[in-house]
């Protein structure tokens, strides 16, 4: 069988070839048949019919046919269709050829070769192909045709391709506008992702390409663009109030002649752009960007992404955040160790016992003193003990783990197992998103600098022909997220065997609905030793009552770490929270983006699509922004990382794969445009300002309508964190269910492992009520209850990797 991948051609004009359920020309699923004219027949993908011959009759099955008559406009048959004596008949499920039109699902033929008139409104499922004569480009599911032989409307453009003459715009979309009727012929509709061409002399190497995901046209209409139903224009429309938001993509907030969405849902599509750099204006042979870019049109097929190779440039290397004015106040927080025989915590990094390199490595990343939870957890590790620990964001957890463990493994001595063909790491860092796994990573190979010690890492949306190449190389540490390390481990090519440490960062996300059965399947299916002969390791900054339950599975005799109160927020982000109606959020968020200037802001919405949205609205007003969701590819989203770390795009819209773990500098601000649905989630999202020290400030609009859930934990998050909490929001809190992670009162500070008659092992004396964690024990109660299971609802809402 074909790949899906190729260029189609069309077949010889002297003999009957039809589409099937893909193409022409040649055979297979998504291919025509190609057969002798003097063999009409049917069938998925056959189909055919005899050259030169007019007035016979074609019923093809579910395929095409094709009649030739004096070297143009030939139909094709189709869908059961059956062409009459005329020329230019001939529609299909498939495809059409030689300028006539494109087939149709269900396509209705009149006798004038010159017209046509819609059946069941539509032309070629997937393609039509040009000849010279042809005057119009692909057409869709449900298109139109009108009498003056031009394009009608679409329900999408054709399902698969795209053709291209000279003039023709291109092939259908899946999604081009309902009831759009296209006015001219060289208005291009999307497309699925093929192109067809006539000829295949040049480029046949192509990705395939062609309109958006959704055709459409550019203007016209057959049907109200309001309703969607014939009979009426728009201005017309009895139905004119049900819909209130862009008819375009259907979300509130914005006119469809803002609609960021409308070149994949409304038109427009099969114009292109160069195939590799994505840019309109040329074509890909006068392209002056030689680096061939993914296509994004089908992320299935875009060319596999190869991530910049690391910097060796050490300034590079050891950049890290510098630490705020706060820094020393981490000595107040209260800590709290529970859990037999714990060790004494360290004060210093000299008195850690690290391997030499890398006690030089932390100097050189201007660590002079560790934070509570590398004063503890160092310890507890390089003794050889399990460990749950959850200390607030921007504490340092991140060297807290990756130093003992690395010292661990320098001094059980490291084997050289380059070009092994079965890499056996003694380390594996499971982290919840792409980025995070890949500033572990970075962080890993800084504090092993200058040693043997080879991290790597593998992440979804990236090649994984690169990613085994690297893992070859040698593999002493591995971090990855979920899905791409039970690829890589799919293949053999890793074993588990060897591991003496299993870290999950972020653990209570590792563990929730979304991942954990992949983390199960991970310490379970690929020979990982037992939990009593690794050491296991889990960190975040939340840490919910069930997830401790289902934790405690993975872990043995383990102590318990807390620093300041569990799942409490950093209290060096001041936080805010405004009432805000839906539809005045956007007004407001671009109050307070004028009044913050140019500082790094980093902006939460809940849904990929508004992501993209409001990046398009806000750069189009003025306000350098880029984003992050996981409908972006892989480059993309790294491009936008970066532009936001070197100020490039000072502000970044995210979804919540932004949310845990990031560590950008000097990001003072955190939006919630959207509230999140879990206070674990608030916390970590306002957790990416504020970080070692610095001060920081989160803003988050709250609507009645869509946050009553969260009100509670709100509340208590911010009393615990000693801010200002509104009265409106009080009185909300006390009238509202919570649905976001709130254990009622009673649970004091020091109740958070949930292990019932566990010694607690030690208590930080330093805790000073003076300093802003005056809450503690005042019997706010705790959080950890949780709806934090928060296996995303799907729809638009972000899944993670
Ligand atoms: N002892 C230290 N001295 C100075 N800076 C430090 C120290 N420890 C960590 N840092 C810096 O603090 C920043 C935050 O550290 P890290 O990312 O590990 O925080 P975290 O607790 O894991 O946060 P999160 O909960 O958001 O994942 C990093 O830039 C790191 O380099």
């Amino acid at each position: 069988m074909a790949d899906w991948d190729d260029e189609i051609t069309n077949g010889g004009s002297s003999q009957g070839f039809s589409g099937g359920f893909g193409n022409s020309g040649l055979k297979g699923f998504g291919r025509g048949t190609l057969r002798q004219a003097s063999d009409p027949s049917s069938g998925f993908g056959g189909g055919g019919d005899a050259s030169g011959k007019r007035g016979y009759k074609i019923t093809n099955g579910f395929s095409n046919g094709r009649s030739e008559n004096e070297g143009k406009s030939s139909g094709l048959g189709g869908f059961r269709k059956q062409s009459d004596d005329q020329q230019n008949v001939g529609r299909g499920f498939g495809k059409s050829s030689f300028g006539g039109r494109g087939g149709g699902f269900g396509q209705k033929l009149d006798d004038d070769s010159a017209t046509s008139s819609g059946g069941f409104e539509g032309r070629g499922f997937q393609q039509k192909s040009e000849g010279s004569n042809s005057e119009s480009s692909g057409r869709g599911f449900g298109k139109k045709l009108n009498d003056s032989g031009v394009a009608g409307s679409g329900f999408g453009g054709g399902f698969a391709k795209r053709s291209e003459d000279s003039t023709s715009g291109g092939g259908g979309g899946f999604g081009g506008r309902f009831g759009k009727k296209s006015d001219d012929s060289i208005s291009g509709s999307g497309g699925f992702g093929r192109k067809s061409t006539n000829d295949d002399s040049s480029e046949s190497d192509r990705p395939p390409r062609g309109g958006g995901f959704g055709g459409g046209s550019k203007s016209g209409g057959s049907a109200c663009f309001k309703c969607g139903e014939d009979g009426h224009m728009s201005r017309e429309c009895p139905n004119s109030e049900k819909k209130s938001g862009c008819y375009k993509c259907g979300e509130d907030g914005h006119m469809a002649r803002e609609c960021p969405d409308s070149d994949k849902k409304g038109g427009g599509g099969g114009s292109g752009g160069c195939y590799k750099c994505g840019e309109s204006g040329h074509f890909a042979k006068e392209c002056p960007s030689t680096e061939r870019k993914g296509i994004t049109l089908d992320k299935g097929r875009e060319a596999p992404y190869v991530p910049p190779a690391p910097t060796d440039d050490e300034e590079e290397i050891f950049k890290s955040i510098t630490k705020g004015i706060n820094f020393d106040n981490f000595d107040k927080i209260p800590v709290e160790v529970t859990g037999q025989d714990a060790p004494s915590r360290i004060n210093s990094f000299d008195e850690a016992g690290l391997y030499d390199a890398f006690l030089k490595n932390v100097r050189k990343a201007g660590f002079e003193k560790p934070t509570p939870v590398q004063k503890f957890s160092i310890p507890i590790i390089m003794a050889g003990r399990d460990l749950m620990a959850c200390a607030q964001t921007g504490s340092g957890k991140t060297a807290a783990f990756l130093l003992p463990v690395l010292t661990g493994m320098m001094k059980s001595g490291l084997s050289s197992s380059q070009f092994s063909t079965v890499q056996e790491p003694q380390a594996l860092v499971v982290a919840p998103t792409r980025e995070l796994a890949l500033q572990i990573f970075m962080d890993a190979r800084k504090f092993a600098h200058g040693t043997m010690l080879r991290s790597v890492v593998v992440y979804g949306g990236t090649s994984v022909g690169y990613q085994m190449r690297q893992l070859e190389q040698g593999t002493h540490i591995l971090v990855g997220t979920p899905g791409r390390l039970l690829d890589v481990l799919g293949k053999q090519k890793v074993s588990l065997e060897k591991i003496k440490y299993l870290i999950l960062d972020e653990a209570d996300r590792m563990l929730d609905m979304g991942f954990g059965p992949e983390v199960r399947k991970i310490v379970e299916d690929f020979g990982m030793p037992p939990k009593n002969e690794r050491q296991t390791l889990m960190f975040s900054a939340t840490f919910p009552e069930e997830i401790q339950k289902l934790a405690a599975e993975f872990l043995n005799d383990y102590l318990f770490l807390s620093v300041g109160r569990t799942g409490g927020a950093n209290t060096d982000v001041s936080q805010m929270i405004c009432e805000v109606d839906r539809q005045q959020k956007r007004q407001k968020l671009c109050d307070i983006l004028t009044d913050i200037g140019s500082e790094k802001t980093l902006v939460f919405v809940e849904q990929k699509r508004n992501a993209d949205f409001l990046a398009s609205f806000l750069s189009e007003s003025g306000f350098p922004t880029t984003s992050i969701h996981g409908d972006r590819l892989q480059r993309e989203r790294e491009e936008a990382l970066k532009d936001f770390k070197t100020g490039r795009a000072p502000i970044l819209i995210a979804t919540s794969v932004a949310a845990r773990g990031l560590d950008i500098p000097a990001v003072k601000y955190v939006i919630n445009y959207d509230l999140p649905q879990t206070i674990e989630e608030y916390v970590h999202r306002i957790g990416r300002t504020g970080r070692c020290g610095n001060l920081g400030e989160a803003t988050s609009f709250y609507s009645h309508d869509t946050d009553s859930g969260i009100a509670k934990a709100l509340v208590r998050v911010l009393a615990d964190a000693n801010q200002d909490v509104p009265e409106w929001l009080e009185k909300y809190a006390k009238d509202s269910v919570s649905t976001a992670g709130y254990i009622p009162l009673g649970h004091k500070f020091g109740g958070k492992d949930i292990r019932k008659g566990i010694p607690k092992s030690e208590v930080n004396a330093g805790f000073d009520s003076s300093n802003g964690f005056g809450g503690f024990g005042g019997g706010l109660g705790s959080f950890g209850g949780s709806s934090g299971f928060s296996a995303n609802a799907g729809g638009d809402e972000e899944s993670w990797d």
